[in-house]
């Protein structure tokens, strides 16, 4: 695992917020979503990207938001990404994107080969693709579910930007997702939670540790 960047999302209190930018997450996703269990309002959104800022990415996550809610996020809170984890248009993206000048990370649900062709041309416009699972049947929300879809769907990925892995991955699946899907970036929210929407400080310690410590580990080899 050398240089695995890492997105902790779904954050929504100071003490979660702290031990992942202590343990050296890279990304940090605030999710405005009031069907999730992680939505976060947007004072305590403008609280947490403030303790962030400078020290870890910003991501605020959305689906489907209108550009008044995106512009409102904007200003407030300040993120460095928008997230998109909906069935936004690429043209919405492109919109967001000369509106509010910042990078745009674009969801893509996978179950099989066939879906990985939507990346392509989201990505013409999108700084980053994000590979997650589809979401289980029954599920409210499309992305968060704690599911996996196959990695090795993404080893022979020629992609012209970068892509992050997420869906399932927790402190036992990570080296092994990495592994098969070559992936450089993961993102996780449920494997770092003690119950849903729940997170728990010390697994988000525990795995940003077995990640980072496994790659000082490789530089020293
Ligand atoms: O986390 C949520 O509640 C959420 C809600 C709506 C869309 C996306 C959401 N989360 C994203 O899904 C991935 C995978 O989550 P998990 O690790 O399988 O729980 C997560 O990293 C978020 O980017």
């Amino acid at each position: 695992m050398s240089d695995i960047k890492v997105k902790i999302c779904g954050l929504s209190t100071e003490d979660t917020m702290q031990a992942a930018l202590d343990a050296g997450a890279d990304m940090v996703g605030l999710v405005f979503f009031p069907k999730s269990p992680r939505h976060v309002n947007l004072s305590d959104a403008c609280k947490l990207a403030d303790m962030a800022r400078g020290k870890a990415d910003i991501v605020a996550l959305t689906v489907n938001m209108d550009l008044d809610g995106l512009s409102r996020i904007n200003e407030l809170v300040g993120p460095d990404y928008f997230q998109f984890h909906g069935s936004e248009a690429p043209e919405s993206l492109a919109a967001a994107k000369v509106m509010h000048g910042k990078k745009i990370m674009k969801a893509i649900s996978v179950s099989d080969k066939s879906d990985l062709e939507q990346a392509l041309y989201y990505s013409i416009v999108a700084d980053r693709i994000l590979f997650d699972a589809k979401p289980p049947a029954g599920s409210d929300i499309p992305g968060g579910n704690g599911v996996s879809f196959d990695w090795a769907l993404l080893e022979d990925l020629d992609l012209k930007k970068p892509f992050m892995l997420s869906g399932g991955l927790n402190m036992d699946n990570v080296a092994e997702a990495i592994r098969l899907s070559g992936a450089k970036e993961i993102d996780l929210s449920s494997g770092v939670e003690r119950e849903r929407g729940v997170k728990d400080p010390a697994l988000i310690r525990s795995f940003l540790a077995k990640v980072k410590n496994t790659q000082a580990e490789a530089v020293k080899e």
